[in-house]
């Protein structure tokens, strides 16, 4: 699913009505009675009370539709209107008197503080003070306002975006925006949906369809795509009957030191299990017994070093390297690695201390072959791209590092974000059971274990990054947050494939998202 930026989804909306030949307040009704459907849909009627905040743009106008559509379907409606300033818009305007045509009881003016009506823990808040068209910070009695809402602790649902939250930057107040247990979304989720810094502001989020014009949400190139079942399906192989384990390719996948041997065990296995036709174990020579008996149908090459990686030498033609996991800084492996890279020729994913070793000769970077893949968890990241202000910070120096470099950056996290050139690619799979050792271990063997099988680097990333994310997901299903370990990940991706032939329980038209699934 595409994920828009601000200025597209304006785009969007000025192009649906020329071409569907409707005026914007059509467009805002539309808007405004798709979340009257949802809410209705959920609550039958019940007379919880409801209190509208609108805002005095088309965000509050949304909201005006809403409350008159509730308000004619005998819902228990308190209408507010958060008067921040005197520009009202068009919309909003032709809204308010409709509104005000609708019952006697009109709008609530609200201009400070002292205007605040009682909201109880039972009730429903619906959101509607500010959208997309966010500038600025809110003025101090609007916080507030934003703050009694949060003491209320009562359900709030957040119209587009939860207010304060801006589309293309952080908050740098985070008491001046809404907390919203639910945000319904038109057109496109919002980037901020899913970084660390902004995430938290919405707890679950859907994408209602307002029939904004199809040609131009097919045809609009958007800078982040949310990745899901729908987009990595295309990319899977189906096998040939009569293919045989050479048509797989061979993952080298080097690494491990004494004491972190059980890094490669974990790499390796899930390359094969990923569906590498071989996987070849480089390591350390104290790693040999352990890693031999433990994975008989994974092969082993020995280093010359007893207890870590002093020279790489082998003799066979890997498709594709995965170099880092369990593998150490010393300076011995350090050398090692240089030499290894100014003589590879094959596509390379490079994790954990492979991604240290780069970071501390970024020299190295120019031996790299275009298309590597690196996959940082937050510390090596900044080891690799320096310190950042805040997520958009980061994401524009990570954005410059791949072009610079050419290469693929997978920025681990809850919603972990893959980075090619100026395309951000957010995952949408995955929990917090995965924040345990080895996880990431065992997402470069299965990004390895694509490429070798004949995946482009990119197509294998995204997928990779999915599969890792479901495997977890489904294996959370037994094992519970806290028992997870990276082993379980790997022992659920075969029904992770399995799962992508599942028939789908949700249209591919809406999107939901719990950030507790
Ligand atoms: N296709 C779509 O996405 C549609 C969007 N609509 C709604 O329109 C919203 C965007 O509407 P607007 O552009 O009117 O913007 P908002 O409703 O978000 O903001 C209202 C106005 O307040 C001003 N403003 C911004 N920050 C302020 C601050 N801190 N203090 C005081 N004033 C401030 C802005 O200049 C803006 O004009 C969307 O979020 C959505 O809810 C719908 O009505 C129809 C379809
Ligand atoms: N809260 C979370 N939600 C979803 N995925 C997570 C979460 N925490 C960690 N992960 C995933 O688990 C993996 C952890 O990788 P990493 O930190 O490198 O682990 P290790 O170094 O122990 O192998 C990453 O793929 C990351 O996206
Ligand atoms: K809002």
């Amino acid at each position: 699913m595409k994920v828009f930026s601000k200025e597209q989804i304006y785009e969007g909306d000025r192009l649906t009505t020329e071409r569907q030949n409707i005026s914007s307040t059509d467009l805002m009704e539309r808007a405004g009675t798709q979340i009257f459907n949802w809410m209705h849909l959920r609550m039958q009627g019940a007379q919880v009370p409801i209190h509208v905040f609108c805002g005095i743009g088309n965000n509050g106008g949304d909201g005006l539709v809403l409350s008159r559509q509730l308000i004619i379907h005998g819902y228990n409606v308190k209408t507010y209107i958060v008067n921040y300033s005197e520009t009202r818009s068009k919309d909003f305007l032709i809204n308010y008197d409709r509104i005000k045509n609708t019952t006697k009881d009109w709008p609530t003016v609200l201009t400070s503080s002292n205007d605040f009506p009682l909201i109880n823990q039972d009730d429903i808040i619906v959101d509607a003070v500010f959208g997309i068209g966010l500038n600025r910070p809110p003025a101090d009695w609007v916080k507030d306002l934003f703050l009694k809402f949060r003491a209320s602790k009562s359900f709030t649902l957040s119209i587009d975006i939860p207010s304060g939250l801006y589309t293309d930057k952080v908050v740098n107040d985070t008491e001046a925006v809404v907390y919203a247990n639910y945000t319904l979304s038109f057109q496109s989720p919002k980037l901020v949906f899913f970084l660390p810094n902004t995430a938290k502001y919405t707890v679950q989020w859907e994408v209602l369809d307002i029939g904004i014009d199809r040609d131009y949400l097919i045809q609009t190139e958007a800078a982040v795509e949310l990745i899901s079942k729908y987009e990595v399906l295309p990319f899977y192989q189906p096998r040939d009957k009569f293919s045989h384990k050479g048509h797989f390719g061979h993952v080298l996948m080097i690494g491990g030191s004494f004491g972190k041997i059980g890094a490669v065990h974990l790499a390796s296995r899930s390359a094969l299990i990923a569906g590498a036709g071989m996987v070849t174990a480089y390591l350390p020579t104290c790693g040999y017994t352990s890693l031999q008996s433990a994975l008989p149908e994974v092969m082993v090459v020995c280093d010359k070093g007893e207890k870590q990686i002093e020279s790489i030498t082998y003799d066979f033609d890997a498709t594709v390297v995965g170099i880092g996991v369990g593998i150490g800084t010393s300076e011995e492996t350090m050398k090692a690695f240089e030499a290894f890279l100014k003589t590879n020729k094959r596509p390379l994913v490079i994790d954990a201390d492979a991604i240290n070793l780069l970071a501390q000769n970024k020299a190295l970077l120019k031996y790299l072959p275009v298309q590597t893949v690196l996959t940082p968890h937050p510390k090596e990241l900044e080891r690799l791209i320096g310190e950042w202000h805040d997520d958009f910070d980061k994401l524009n120096k990570v954005v410059e590092f791949s072009k610079a470099h050419k290469v693929i950056i997978v920025i681990k996290g809850a919603h972990t974000i893959t980075i090619n050139g100026n395309k951000k690619y957010v995952n949408t799979t995955g929990n917090p059971g995965m924040a345990t050792a080895g996880s990431g271990d065992v997402l470069t063997g299965i990004i390895s274990g694509l490429i070798a099988q004949g995946y482009e680097p990119l197509a294998a990333t995204l997928f990779g990054v999915y599969l890792h994310g479901k495997s977890g997901d489904i294996a959370v299903e037994s094992y519970g947050y806290q028992s997870l370990i990276a082993g379980h990940i790997i022992d659920s991706l075969g029904e992770a494939y399995i799962d992508l032939f599942k028939q789908p329980e949700e249209s591919s038209e809406s999107a939901e998202n719990d950030e507790n699934n």
